[in-house]
C-alpha cells in the first residue's frame, strides 16, 4: 500500500540556499532578530512531516547563505542544478528555499533561463522557524503542494508566500516586517489553500520554455550595476560604476524613471562610451516607464525597463547582454520578458 501511494505521488526536490526560512533566533519572541541560514535542509523537511502526504520529497543543500550575499556565480550554480533536475525523468517539480531579500531576483533569473515546463517554486519566510507564528512551515508546505501539481506546469517560475501563488517575474518584496511581504503590481496568479492550488490568471510575458535564454549556454554574467536616483542626484555614482567596468547601468529613477537635468549629460556621455543606460523606477508600488516619455530615449539610445523594478531590470540586463550588445535588441527583450 505504501509503495502504491509513493508511486502515485509526485517527486519533488527541495534545493536549499539558506535565508530566514533556515534561520534561528535566541528565543521564540525573536521574530526579527535572528541569524539567517542556520538550519539544514534535512531539518527543514523533518519540521514539516505533512510534506510526505503531498509528494516524495528529497532535499539538497546547494548553499547556506543569507540571500543578500548571493553572487552571480551562486545564481549560475543554482540555475545549472535546477536545469539538471528538470531534465531528470524522476523529478516532477523543484522547490528552492531562499532568503526573501533577493528572492525576487533569483525567481526572475530562473524564469528567464530554465528550459522546462516543470513547476519551479521559490519560497522563503519572513520569520525564522524558531519564532512564534513562524511562516516558513506553511510557505514550504504550499511550495511543495504547488510543485507537485500538474496545474502549475508551464506557468513560469512561481513564488508561494502568505498563501498566494505569485509570478516570479512580477513579485517583489514590498515590506520587511510583515508576513504579507510579497506583492505584485498586477496581482497574484492564484492561491494555495490546504495543499490545493486555485488559479486566476496566467503570466503574459515570455518565460522558461518560450524564453530565448538558456542556462546551459550561459558561462558567466556581465557586470550590471544600479544607481539610485533622487532629487538633483549627482553623477558621481554613475561615473564610478562605469569606471569600475559596468556594461550597463540601471537608473533606479524617480517617478516614471525621470533623470535629473544635472545627470543627463553624464548619462549621454556614458552611452557614447558604450555603457547601456536603462531607465527603471524605484516607486514603491511598481514603476511603469515608457520610451520617450520624460526623456528622449530614441535620441540618447537609452533603454527603458518598463515595469521591471531596478533589481529585476539588472537581472534581465545581465542575461540579455550574454546574447546581444545592441540597444534595440535589449529594448525588445525588455518589452517581451
Ligand atoms: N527574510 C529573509 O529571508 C531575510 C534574509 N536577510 C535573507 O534574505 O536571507
Amino acid at each position: 500500500k505504501e509503495v502504491e501511494t509513493q508511486q502515485k505521488l509526485a517527486n519533488v526536490v527541495i534545493l536549499a540556499t539558506g535565508g530566514t526560512i533556515a534561520g534561528a533566533g535566541a528565543s521564540a519572541a525573536n521574530s526579527a532578530t535572528y541569524q539567517a541560514a542556520k538550519v539544514g535542509i534535512e531539518q527543514l523537511i523533518a519540521g514539516v512531516p505533512e510534506l510526505s502526504q503531498l509528494a516524495n520529497v528529497r532535499g539538497e543543500q546547494v548553499m547556506q547563505i543569507a540571500s543578500e550575499s548571493i553572487t552571480n556565480d551562486n545564481l549560475l550554480q543554482l540555475g545549472r542544478r535546477v536545469a539538471e533536475l528538470a531534465d531528470s525523468n524522476d523529478v516532477d517539480g523543484i522547490v528552492i528555499t531562499h532568503g526573501t531579500d533577493t528572492l525576487e531576483e533569483t525567481a526572475y533569473f530562473l524564469n528567464l533561463v530554465e528550459k522546462t515546463d516543470k513547476p519551479i517554486i521559490v519560497v522563503g519566510s519572513m520569520r525564522p522557524g524558531t519564532a512564534m507564528s513562524a511562516d516558513g512551515m506553511l510557505n514550504l508546505y504550499n511550495a511543495v503542494a504547488v510543485a507537485s501539481s500538474k496545474d502549475a506546469r508551464g506557468k513560469g517560475v512561481l513564488v508561494t508566500m502568505n498563501d498566494e501563488i505569485q509570478s516570479g517575474r512580477d513579485v517583489s518584496k514590498m515590506i520587511n516586517i510583515k508576513t504579507e511581504a510579497f506583492k505584485s503590481a498586477w496581482g497574484p496568479l492564484g492561491m494555495v489553500v490546504e495543499g490545493k492550488s486555485y488559479w486566476f490568471r496566467l503570466p503574459a510575458k515570455r518565460h522558461t520554455m518560450d524564453s530565448e535564454f538558456d542556462i546551459k549556454t550561459i558561462k558567466s554574467l556581465p557586470d550590471v550595476e544600479i544607481a539610485y536616483s533622487y532629487g538633483n542626484v549627482s553623477d558621481t555614482a554613475y561615473k564610478a560604476l562605469a569606471q569600475s567596468g559596468a556594461k550597463a547601468i540601471i537608473h533606479a529613477g524617480t517617478g516614471n524613471g525621470s533623470v535629473s537635468s544635472r545627470v543627463v549629460p553624464s548619462l549621454q556621455a556614458l552611452r557614447k562610451d558604450g555603457v547601456h543606460i536603462i531607465r527603471s523606477s524605484h516607486v514603491n508600488a511598481g514603476g511603469f516607464v515608457l520610451r520617450n516619455a520624460e526623456q528622449p530615449d530614441d535620441k540618447y539610445d537609452w533603454v527603458v525597463a518598463h515595469d521591471l523594478n531596478p533589481q529585476k531590470a539588472r537581472i534581465l540586463a545581465m542575461v540579455a547582454l550574454t546574447k546581444t550588445n545592441d540597444s534595440k535588441e535589449l529594448q525588445r527583450m525588455f518589452w517581451e520578458y
